[in-house]
């Protein structure tokens, strides 16, 4: 299913920061040149979705380009009633948008990277990865302000199964239950008592200005972040080197390199979400340190944890320090899927 939106019912008041500040007022910068290729975004429709594509369509905007969204509705948004990694994981959430930009009926998709498969389908390609917003998770709770306030025995939902297994790492005693849904649906849940409290990336919330539902954020040292959570990627065909000039200037160096460490150690490890693995890299310096932990839900195996730090300058450097993490893991006795 899919259908051109129209301007109008893409109207998010909940979200001014999708419209840098003067793109859309500096009318001579808005003015699509004819002489720059013309876009048309692939997008789900939940709000998260949204506000991403029409924050790369606002970037676009301003530097001329005359840009559409496509809205579609993924597997992913249709299966609602199970716990993702049991259906097929996170290939279920970008490949109809892929199947538009195949036919030629989309040029580009939006993916919050976190959701992107480690390897692309053939005949695709990551053009660019952009500026990360906060990479942590969020603690969100109508009643209680942090974790460490919930009662014995409190119910905690997440269907993450990182979230899962670093939750009960900290406070072992929690009854975990699963949440799926879009952000507001796991909202709502939350909000009719289903959960004394829930677990959401803080770059969801913060995009969809919900930031004041966050109770708490966890340090990464409490709860250590999925590989490219926080930030945007977008993916084209791979033979559209026409896309490429045009999206370069979105790109955020330090984030693509970053992410780039981080998605080494998921694939290295055959990471899928059936799988709990979290990868997060900081910087000091030019030295990036990239942590991982691994954990198995089933057979309650102690979090296995592995970390490294190199100087990093390259795209190549970042996919090595990840590799060499990754090794790191499974010599501590992480079991991959490969
Ligand atoms: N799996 C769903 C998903 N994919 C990306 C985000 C948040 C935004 C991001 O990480 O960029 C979320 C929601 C969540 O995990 O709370």
């Amino acid at each position: 299913m899919a259908r051109l939106l129209q301007r109008s019912m893409l109207a998010s008041p909940r979200c001014p920061a999708a419209v840098p500040a003067g793109a859309e007022t500096d009318a001579a910068m808005t003015t699509p040149s004819p002489s720059l290729p013309s876009i048309v975004i692939a997008t789900r429709e939940s709000q998260l979705a949204l506000w991403q594509a029409e924050h790369v369509q606002s970037l676009l905007r301003a530097r001329g380009h005359a840009v559409a969204l496509l809205g579609m509705t993924t597997r992913g948004d249709q299966i609602l009633d199970r716990t993702l990694s049991k259906v097929g994981g996170k290939g279920l959430f970008v490949k109809e948008l892929e199947v538009a930009l195949e036919e030629g009926r989309a040029d580009i998709a939006v993916h919050s990277l976190k959701d992107v498969p480690m390897e692309l389908p053939q005949g695709f390609a990551l053009a660019c990865v952009m500026e990360r917003e906060d990479p942590r998770d969020a603690f969100v709770s109508p009643g209680y302000a942090s974790l460490d306030e919930l009662p014995h025995g409190a119910v905690v939902g997440t269907s993450s199964l990182r979230r899962q297994v670093l939750l009960q790492a900290l406070r072992p005693d929690l009854q975990i239950e699963p949440l799926r849904g879009n952000v507001q649906t796991r909202l709502r849940k939350l909000n009719e008592g289903q959960y004394a409290a829930i677990v959401l990336a803080a770059a969801g919330l913060k995009r969809l200005g919900l930031h004041e539902r966050i109770r708490a954020v966890f340090t990464p040292e409490q709860m250590l972040p999925a590989a490219g959570q926080g930030a945007l990627g977008i993916e084209i065909r791979g033979d559209r080197h026409d896309l490429r000039e045009a999206l370069a200037p979105l790109a955020h160096e330090r984030t693509w390199l970053t992410v780039t460490a981080e998605r080494a150690v998921s694939r290295a490890m055959g990471g899928s979400c059936s799988m709990p693995l979290a990868a997060h890299g900081q910087w000091d310096g030019d030295t990036l340190s990239l942590r991982a932990a691994w954990g198995d839900v089933a057979a309650r195996v102690p979090l296995v944890r592995a970390e490294g730090a190199a100087p990093v300058h390259t795209l190549e450097q970042a996919d090595a320090l990840g590799l060499a993490v990754a090794a790191q893991l499974r010599t501590a006795g992480a079991v991959g899927a490969l």
